[in-house]
């Protein structure tokens, strides 16, 4: 998979909030049609990664290039425009809008032709949605609502989709639904996928590849295999090693 050219290639990436470092010189590659895993404590960086990447805040210092194009200085929206799709953590969906509005709003830049097609796959994979597309997304329970922030993110059609922890706050059964979406989208539609998790096992798991952050640093990467059996992970990251 590795001799193609990564589709985002993050370099050398210093990010900072004022005069605080979050990100110190952060490598991160994904290469198409690969799911990657970031994991990392509270505070590691790992959401600030995820906005750099979108452009805001922007990097101080390195590098970002999006399929061999510097998008280092490229406003949020265009970088939308390029094909990344990102799904924030916190699910911020449109509360006041109904389930299809939120869904029309992620297909807003996207050609009306292929609206009814892709509205079909969303509702195939996401049958919870279909069944309650004129209810307002903020009175859908926690898991719909992130459900609803991924389709929506997905109806706009990327070639890169992040994601910031996903399962946060949602019941392991739901959890187990939205990875094996992502993986489904990846097996079947070959959506690359570069997400971010404090559910280390599953996360490790679903991915192709992994990368462990602490304190704005990678300090370890390599498959989602190799790091689910490394002791420094296991015993980080796994609930005390008990998986
Ligand atoms: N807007 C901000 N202003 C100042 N500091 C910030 C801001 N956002 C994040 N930070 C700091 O940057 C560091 C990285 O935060 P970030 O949210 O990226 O971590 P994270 O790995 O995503 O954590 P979590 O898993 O808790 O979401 C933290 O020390 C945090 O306090």
């Amino acid at each position: 998979m590795n001799e193609r050219q990564p589709l985002l290639s993050v370099r050398k990436v210093e990010t900072y909030y004022g005069k605080i470092v979050a990100l110190r010189g952060v490598d991160v590659d994904v290469y198409p049609g690969e799911i990657v895993t970031l994991i990392g404590a509270n505070g590691a960086g790992k959401s600030t990664l995820m906005m750099t990447i979108c452009g805001s805040p922007q990097a101080r210092a390195g590098q970002i290039l999006y399929d061999g194009e510097d998008i280092t200085a490229t406003p949020t929206h265009e970088i939308m425009r390029k094909g990344i799709a990102q799904s924030p953590e916190g699910r911020r969906i449109f509360p006041r809008m109904t389930v299809m509005e939120n869904l029309q709003m992620g297909a807003s830049l996207v050609a009306a032709e292929h609206f009814d097609g892709d509205l079909k796959r969303i509702f195939e994979l996401f049958p919870r949605l279909k069944e309650r597309s004129s209810q307002r997304g903020g009175t859908l329970s926690g898991g719909e609502q992130q459900m609803l922030a991924i389709a929506r993110a997905l109806m706009s059609r990327p070639k890169l989709l992040l994601l910031d922890e996903p399962s946060l706050g949602l019941a392991p059964l739901i959890v187990k639904q939205i990875f094996e979406v992502i993986k489904e989208l990846n097996r079947t539609d070959g959506l690359t996928v570069f997400l971010v998790e404090q559910n280390a096992f599953h996360a490790l798991k679903l991915a192709h590849r992994g990368y462990v952050m602490v304190n704005g640093n990678i300090t370890m990467s390599g498959t989602g295999a190799e790091l689910l059996k490394r002791e420094e992970v296991r015993a980080a990251y796994l609930e005390g090693g008990r998986h």
